[in-house]
């Protein structure tokens, strides 16, 4: 988007937030990227970032076949053995996850400000169920959240199936999507929020290489540097400490 003024009005135009949830609202890729450092391993191979840009924010499926084929691997492993053998490690590892810096406080204000917000993720039920067990208070203040395994999700990100399906859940939905913003930190999950015609704040991994930030529309350290006036939202009231 060349023209400043049409940037400022379609900031100024948000009335709701979806945000993404592994790698955004909580530490759960690093789960992903150790069992998959293991597997790999295992054939002599190393798991590096741009594999992993491929796989974030997909369906489980679709990342594992990402996964052992782009690796070289998919003739001793098949897609579906993989989820099985990595599924022992990360059930034991979801339970450990923490919310990301930031993520209390941005989804506490805006709820408190009252913005609609919600939750669009890749994760199936099983997975969210394990990653969320300690986080039931920020999770319960989202007005929904569409999984990856939700019907209506045919296709994972960078489809926008997730992003629409969750704009249709609102209060009064579907949301116009040119009035709502997404948190994202994956390549393939700032596509599908492009894809629906939404809004993106990225806050990528500093790991992930930078040419993945170009599709977003802004791209932050953490959700600590958000600031909510800049798209128009209510401003926090406190200095972020
Ligand atoms: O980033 P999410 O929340 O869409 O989750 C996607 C996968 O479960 C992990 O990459
Ligand atoms: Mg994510």
């Amino acid at each position: 988007m060349a023209n400043p003024s049409a940037v400022v009005s379609v900031r100024r135009s948000i009335t709701h937030v979806v945000f993404d949830m592994d790698g955004l609202l909580l530490d759960t890729e690093k789960f992903y990227t150790q069992v998959q450092e293991l597997i790999l391993a295992r054939f002599n191979k190393t798991f590096d970032w741009s594999l992993k840009a491929k796989m974030m924010g997909k369906k489980a499926i679709e990342a594992a076949r990402v996964f052992v084929e782009e690796s070289g691997i998919s003739d001793s492993l098949s897609a579906e053995q993989f989820l099985l053998e990595r599924e022992e490690m990360l059930q034991k590892l979801f339970p450990t996850s923490q919310l990301m810096p930031g993520a209390s406080r941005l989804v506490n204000h805006l709820h408190a400000k009252g913005v609609p917000i919600c939750v669009a993720t890749g994760s199936h039920r099983r997975h969210f169920e394990l990653k969320t067990q300690k986080h039931h208070e920020i999770f319960s203040l989202m007005h929904h959240v569409v999984l990856g395994d939700d019907p209506e999700v045919k296709q994972g990100k960078p489809s926008p199936d997730g992003f629409l399906t969750a704009a249709k859940r609102f209060e009064g939905g579907p949301v116009d999507p040119c009035n709502i913003l997404v948190f994202e930190d994956a390549p393939a999950g700032v596509l599908a929020a492009k894809n629906a015609g939404m809004s993106v704040v990225m806050v990528p991994d500093p790991r992930l290489d930078k040419s993945f930030h170009d599709a977003a529309d802004q791209v932050l350290n953490s959700l600590l540097d958000f600031n909510p006036g800049d798209w128009g939202l209510p401003p926090f009231e406190d200095n972020g400490s």
